[in-house]
């Protein structure tokens, strides 16, 4: 068996038409224009692709976003600052501060100022619990991306286990808990597993899909997949200046049933979800 390629990068941008149309009646309706608006704090190689596109992405969508560099010795109190503006700006309606934040500030302080309507990444406590309770306010980009990509490729998921490999809150924790809730692409038999599981590999191959979101290149190896598996690569790991996942591709996708690939699989789902979420926030702001 060769895997079926699934393409994150078609079904993104075909999700960003969709979202482009819903944009334009929602600016005809409202007048509103969705904004986010993005807070860089110094320099990261995948928050630089990140911007990069997002930046594109939302122009094309008819979106406002707004880029807003800080330099890597910027405070905590002067980041928090920027954000409690943000807050206040009826014309922002998504605030994204990208990860990671430099070492002497305090990221989980900083998460927790963004105000809960604006929380486009998902990460407030209020948002988080709302998903957890399975009724969310957004949806946390790249688990949802995710999701999505198993949903357009077919895949069934409800019944099956799914493996999560990677515990952050960013990507696993939240990605299992869309996987196990009750619902489209969901019903699965969950397991989070990361680097302190022991017998790893015994686990990953239990896993029907296999969820890689463990921040280290070429983690995934053959003899971690079950024949015949899905495997969805999260990992933006930059080597010697070129992205790589956290899967071995070219180990893993001949044994594979659907695989993702770095780049073009998961990393453009991320960016379409967080313009779903820029929108949901807009509309939060048009009720008032
Ligand atoms: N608050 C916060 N939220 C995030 O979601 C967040 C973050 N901080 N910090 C950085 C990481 C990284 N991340 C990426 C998302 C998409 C691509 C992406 O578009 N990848 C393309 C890259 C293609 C190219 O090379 O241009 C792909 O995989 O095909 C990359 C990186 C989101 N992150
Ligand atoms: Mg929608």
């Amino acid at each position: 068996m060769t895997a079926q390629i699934i393409d994150g990068k078609k079904i993104a941008a075909e999700t960003r038409e969709l979202l482009a149309k819903e944009v334009a009646l929602f600016h005809n309706e409202t007048g509103i224009t969705p904004h986010l608006a993005a807070i860089l704090v110094g320099e990261d190689p995948a928050s630089a692709v990140y911007v990069r596109n997002k930046e594109r992405a939302c122009a094309k969508a008819g979106m406002k976003s707004t880029l807003h560099k800080l330099p890597s010795e910027t405070t905590e109190a002067e980041l928090l600052e920027m954000i409690e503006q943000f807050n206040d700006d009826s014309s922002v309606h998504g605030i994204l501060v990208q990860l990671p934040l430099p070492g002497h500030i305090e990221e989980q302080r900083v998460l927790d100022a963004v105000t809960p309507l604006k929380d486009v990444d998902c990460f407030h406590p209020e948002n988080v619990g709302l998903l957890a309770q399975g009724r969310p306010r957004f949806q946390p980009c790249t688990p949802r991306g995710v999701q999505v990509l198993l949903e357009k490729s077919g895949i069934d998921v409800s019944g099956k286990h799914a493996v999560v490999l990677g515990r952050s809150e960013i990507v696993g924790k939240p990605m299992a808990m869309l996987l196990v809730q009750k619902g489209p692409v969901a019903n699965a038999t969950v397991t989070i597993c990361h680097s302190r599981t022991a017998n790893l590999k015994e686990v990953t191959r239990q896993a029907d899909i296999l969820v890689a979101a463990i921040g280290k290149p070429n983690f995934v190896t053959a003899e971690m997949v079950k024949p015949g598996a899905v495997v969805m690569d999260v990992g933006i790991n930059s080597v010697d200046g070129k992205l790589v996942g956290d899967v071995d591709f070219d180990q893993v996708a001949p044994i594979a049933s659907s695989i993702t690939p770095v780049p073009g699989g998961v990393g453009p789902m991320t960016i379409a979800m967080l313009l779903d979420n820029t929108l949901t926030a807009a509309r939060i702001a048009a009720k008032g």
